[in-house]
Order: C-alpha cells, then sequence, then structure tokens
C-alpha cells in the first residue's frame, strides 16, 4: 500500500518542513487536494502551492498528485501540469466530459485519474477503466480533512477491484484513512491511501507514517 499524505491538514505556515519531514519518513506520494467553493463547499489552494511543492518532490523521489475538487476541470488542467504534478484526478460529476479531460491530462504529458463520491455509482467509471492510471474513490464526502470513513465505500473498493482484474490501475482511497481503517481499505483491494489528519496531526508526523505502516502489517525501520 503506498501513502499519500494529504496536505490539506498541515500547518500551511510550515508546508515545506511538514512534507520534508514526511518525505524523509518515506512516504510514496504528496496527496493535494484542490477546492474550488463549488464543487465542494471549501475552498484550499490552486497551482502555486503544486509548484512550490516541486522541488522537494524531486528531492525525494514523491509523485505529485493533484486532486481537482474543482466544476470543469479542463479550464485549469495545463496550470496543474505546468506547475509540476505528476498525476492529475478529476471528478466524473464535475464535467460532462470527463473522456476528453482524461485526454487532455495525458496530451499534457501527465498521468490521469478519476474520482467518484461516496454515493457515485462505479458505473459513471467504468467506460474510462482503460483509459487512466487511477481511480480514486471518495472514503467521506468530499471538501474537508478529518472526517470518519464511510464503510459501505469498501464494498465498492472490493467491485472495483473485480471489475479491474490485472489491469495496472491504482485503486486510491481518500477520506477517514487512519491507523485503525487502513487494513481494511488494503484488503478491500485500495492500493494508494490519502492519509491527511492521521499524518499532519498531534503526533510528530515519522511516528505517525510508522502507525500506518504497522496496522498494515509492514516493516517499519528501527522498530
Ligand atoms: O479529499 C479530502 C477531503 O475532501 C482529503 O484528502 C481527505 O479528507 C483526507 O483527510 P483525512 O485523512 O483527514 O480524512
Amino acid at each position: 500500500m503506498r501513502l499519500a499524505p494529504s496536505i490539506l491538514t498541515a500547518d500551511f505556515a510550515r508546508l515545506g518542513e511538514q512534507v520534508a519531514t514526511a518525505c524523509a519518513a518515506g512516504i510514496d506520494w504528496i496527496h493535494l487536494d484542490v477546492m474550488d467553493g463549488r464543487f465542494v463547499p471549501n475552498i484550499s489552494f490552486g497551482p502555486l502551492v503544486v509548484r512550490a511543492l516541486r522541488p522537494l518532490a524531486d528531492q525525494y523521489g514523491a509523485l505529485l498528485d493533484a486532486h481537482l475538487m474543482i466544476v470543469e476541470p479542463e479550464r485549469y488542467l495545463a496550470d496543474f501540469a505546468a506547475a509540476g504534478a505528476d498525476l492529475i484526478t478529476v471528478h466524473a460529476e464535475a464535467t460532462p466530459h470527463v473522456h476528453r479531460a482524461v485526454q487532455m491530462i495525458h496530451n499534457l504529458g501527465k498521468k490521469a485519474g478519476v474520482a467518484i463520491n461516496p454515493a457515485t455509482p462505479l458505473s459513471m467509471v467504468e467506460e474510462l477503466i482503460d483509459q487512466v492510471e487511477l481511480i480514486l474513490l471518495m472514503t467521506v464526502n468530499p471538501g474537508f480533512g478529518g472526517q470518519t470513513l464511510i464503510p459501505s465505500v469498501l464494498a465498492k473498493v472490493q467491485r472495483l477491484r473485480t471489475l479491474l482484474g490485472d489491469r495496472p490501475v491504482e485503486i486510491m482511497v481518500d477520506g477517514g484513512v487512519n491507523p485503525t481503517t487502513i487494513a481494511a481499505c488494503a484488503t478491500a483491494g485500495a492500493t494508494v491511501a490519502v492519509v491527511g489528519s492521521a499524518v499532519f496531526g498531534p503526533q510528530p508526523i515519522p511516528d505517525a507514517i510508522s502507525e500506518l505502516r504497522i496496522a498494515l502489517g509492514e516493516a517499519v525501520p528501527g522498530k
């Protein structure tokens, strides 16, 4: 299971320092939650923050993963690609032309992901399984960090795992993933876990990451 800490719950006054600490502790991806106040009831940040974190991603070999929770994502794909995102995910509910958005991301030379909300059926992304590198299943209603994982989405993760067969498509779970819930996500078939408040919280970041690895039954250096 790859860990993709979401910076949404980080201390933005110390963003670079916190992300560097997480990278040094061995995280795999850096997850960037972009919110527009329209697709979701919250506003976060735009391409400037992606650009600011690009050098850290290079330094630590982490993948920079931009999750666009914005309407009409097509309008901003070039900006996020130019800012340095490696992978750009759009919501199937946010555009009537999600296939075109995926084509645009690939034409920009980036990996493409498609996301769906908890109540959105898998059929919304079924026609895209041979077109994308990642499918993101929201395990909370998007907009805010620190929510509780909706357990019924785990059955959807299992169905997606079966649907994908041996296709090399990542299954990402996002929302409410912590040491208590991460093993069930892995068992259901998720390959990447977004972890926000479980990493950027009161606990020292390296300890929080070790706890997640231990919950997954993975070896943790020095433990
Ligand atoms: O996409 C998100 C919210 O829309 C966040 O990535 C997600 O909620 C992660 O935060 P936490 O792990 O605290 O739930």
